[in-house]
């Protein structure tokens, strides 16, 4: 694999108290890279251990056990490594992550059902931990997406005015890339190119390498940069609805993972709108110079479309 430039993303402090500072910041950094750090953004590092811990429990399984708890059609539990492939690559066998899904887990009842869990009685405070982190990110993924109104010109409330969150999407993700996985064998990626398809990310990784970004996907041959590690910060970056919602102001940067020769564990977490909410243009986006770019869609429709295309094998 290409070695990749070193790059210094912009770095966000939570706890500022200059609102529109931190604001400006990070339109900047959405305009530019798509990709920015937070700190001071609230998650105890004691949970983010635990969450590390039972995640690394849980993939250190047996194939058998993980498989009995395989992805549903609801999107929820264990995917195998090589079930995904985001690339058009013949000869690729697709991302040779493993990756767990939990979906929403508010008090509606139905929906919390589709969630699989690993059995209370090997995994005690499996659940629980996973539902706290679910919790605290959600938390501070709203308030980051408060900046980001305040950042668009908009009023601080315009997700939560706008009914973004009224029926709950965000879905967490734990991922593992094994590390015996042959770096210098150009068809083996832990996670191929891609653009993630909703509104906002949330990256914790436990540390290790592998993550890259390129900012200019149309140029060749790509440049590709590391996204280097801050102790005590996530990653934060746009999804492509939001790119559309912003008419392209913000960007939604193409990133992937490459094998490092070391197993790597990450967690992600995807802030989505209401699915029934209709995204179209933000005002603060457009003026009769730039006009909308692409017609209204409601977001359930167009992530659905997103996500059936990325699981084309058979094996979830
Ligand atoms: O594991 C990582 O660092 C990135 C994961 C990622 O890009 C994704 O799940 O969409
Ligand atoms: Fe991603």
């Amino acid at each position: 694999m290409a070695a990749a430039r070193r790059l210094d993303l912009p770095v966000v402090d939570l706890v500022s108290p200059d609102l529109r500072a931190a604001a400006n910041s990070i339109r900047k950094a959405c305009v530019e890279y798509g990709f920015f750090y937070v700190i001071n953004h609230g998650i105890e590092s004691d949970l983010l251990e635990r969450v590390f811990a039972e995640s690394r429990k849980f993939f250190e399984q047996p194939m058998e056990e993980k498989m009995a708890l395989r992805k549903n059609s609801s999107h929820r539990g264990y995917t195998a490594p090589y079930s995904e492939k985001v690339d058009d690559y013949p000869d690729s066998r697709g991302d040779s992550k493993e990756s767990f899904y939990i979906g929403p887990t508010g008090d509606d009842n139905s929906q919390n059902n589709f969630n699989q869990w690993p059995s209370e009685e090997r995994f005690p405070s499996w659940k629980n931990t996973m539902l706290s982190y679910y919790a605290n990110v959600l938390a501070t993924g709203k308030r980051i997406l408060s900046l980001i109104a305040l950042s668009l010109d908009l009023d601080a409330e315009f997700f939560e005015k706008n009914g973004a969150f009224e029926i709950p999407t965000a879905f967490l993700r734990l991922l593992h890339y094994a590390g015996d996985i042959n770096a210098s064998d150009g068809g083996n990626i832990g996670a191929a190119a891609h653009s993630d398809y909703g509104m906002l990310t949330l990256l914790a990784t436990d540390g290790t390498p592998g993550l890259q970004i390129c900012r200019e996907k149309d140029r060749h041959p790509q440049l590709w940069e590391d996204v280097h590690h801050i102790d005590g910060s996530l990653i934060i970056n746009i999804g492509d609805l939001l790119e559309r919602w912003t008419n392209c102001v913000f960007r939604s940067t193409l990133h992937r993972v490459v094998p490092v020769g070391k197993d790597r564990y990450s967690v992600a977490f995807f802030i989505d709108p209401s699915p029934n909410l209709l995204i179209q243009c933000m005002e603060s986006c457009c003026n009769e110079a730039y006009p909308p770019r692409f017609p209204p869609i409601k977001s359930g429709d167009y992530l659905e479309e997103r996500l059936s295309s990325t699981y084309k094998l058979a094996t979830v």
